[in-house]
């Protein structure tokens, strides 16, 4: 089953189209890995998903139902999005920062209470940052910011996360944390989309990949068929030697 699907959908920016001819499912409970080159448009076709900026043309449906139909909010209350880690002017504390992801199940007038700070800790802990609590986001390093963002997806409790680049500004350790957290997700039924840089990473943990090609277009399929020396060498124009020598396929690729 598809959580959400894309029908013909061509993406772009002031009536411009980036990518035409989109056409897409997110399997319910399934992890989905985008990938592309640099400018491929990954960033503009999450944006399009979350509502954020207009398609061009055809159609997105949530849970079968055109997103042109959800107001904004109700678009948060089902999917949790995790930006590129990007500055803030406030000085919010890394803490304020995670409750902010309760926004959508409180009503306007309510404050955070005891339960959601303690909430918003216990996801702080879960990533490893509990130390970060009470320093200022704009003060953070690029991957702590990224970590602080991942916790306030995660308290918002989404039926889907969409996550752009959550790799980016990792440590190697804190990349391994990130796909098993992924997995974790996973098992509790969290349908996942996230863009990524790093074939490995997708190979890693992914059921599903899109890949993102201007020249081509889009495709999708199983990671065994997508993850493939061919496609990755057309995806990132280079060669497939090269591709073959700092690409490690998985030993059950083969089978
Ligand atoms: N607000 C905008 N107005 C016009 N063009 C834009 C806008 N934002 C991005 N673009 C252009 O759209 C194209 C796709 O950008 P996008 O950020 O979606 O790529 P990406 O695949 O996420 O790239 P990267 O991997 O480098 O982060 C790029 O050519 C970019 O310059």
């Amino acid at each position: 089953m598809s959580l959400m699907t894309l029908e013909n959908v061509a993406i772009g920016y002031h009536h411009h189209a980036i990518v035409t001819n989109i056409n897409l499912s997110l399997l319910t409970g399934k992890i989905t890995c985008l990938l592309g080159a640099n400018g491929c448009g990954k960033t503009t076709l999450i944006k399009s998903l979350l509502g954020l900026i207009p398609i061009i043309k055809g159609d997105i449906y949530l849970a079968q139902k055109s997103l042109k139909s959800y107001k904004q909010q109700d678009i948060a209350k089902v999917i949790a999005y995790v930006p590129q880690a990007h500055d803030t002017p406030f000085n919010f504390t890394a803490i304020d920062m995670v409750m902010m992801g309760f926004t959508t199940q409180l009503s306007i007038f309510s404050i955070p209470s005891h339960k959601e700070r303690a909430l918003a800790l216990y996801q702080l802990q879960k990533l490893g940052i509990e130390h970060l609590e009470l320093r200022l986001y704009s003060t953070l390093s690029g991957g702590e910011k990224q970590l602080v963002l991942i916790a306030r997806a995660l308290v918002q409790n989404p039926q889907l996360l969409i996550m752009d680049e959550p790799a980016a500004s990792l440590d190697f350790g804190n990349q391994i944390r990130l796909l098993q957290q992924v997995e974790q997700l996973k098992q509790h039924g969290i349908t996942i989309l996230m863009s990524t840089h790093h074939p490995q990473h997708a190979a890693a943990v992914a059921d599903n990949v899109i890949l993102l090609n201007k020249q081509l277009g889009v495709s999708q399929g199983t990671v065994k068929d997508m993850l493939t020396l061919t496609n990755l060498a057309d995806l990132y124009s280079i060669d497939e030697q090269s591709i073959a020598s700092h690409f490690q396929f998985p030993s059950h690729f083969t089978c």
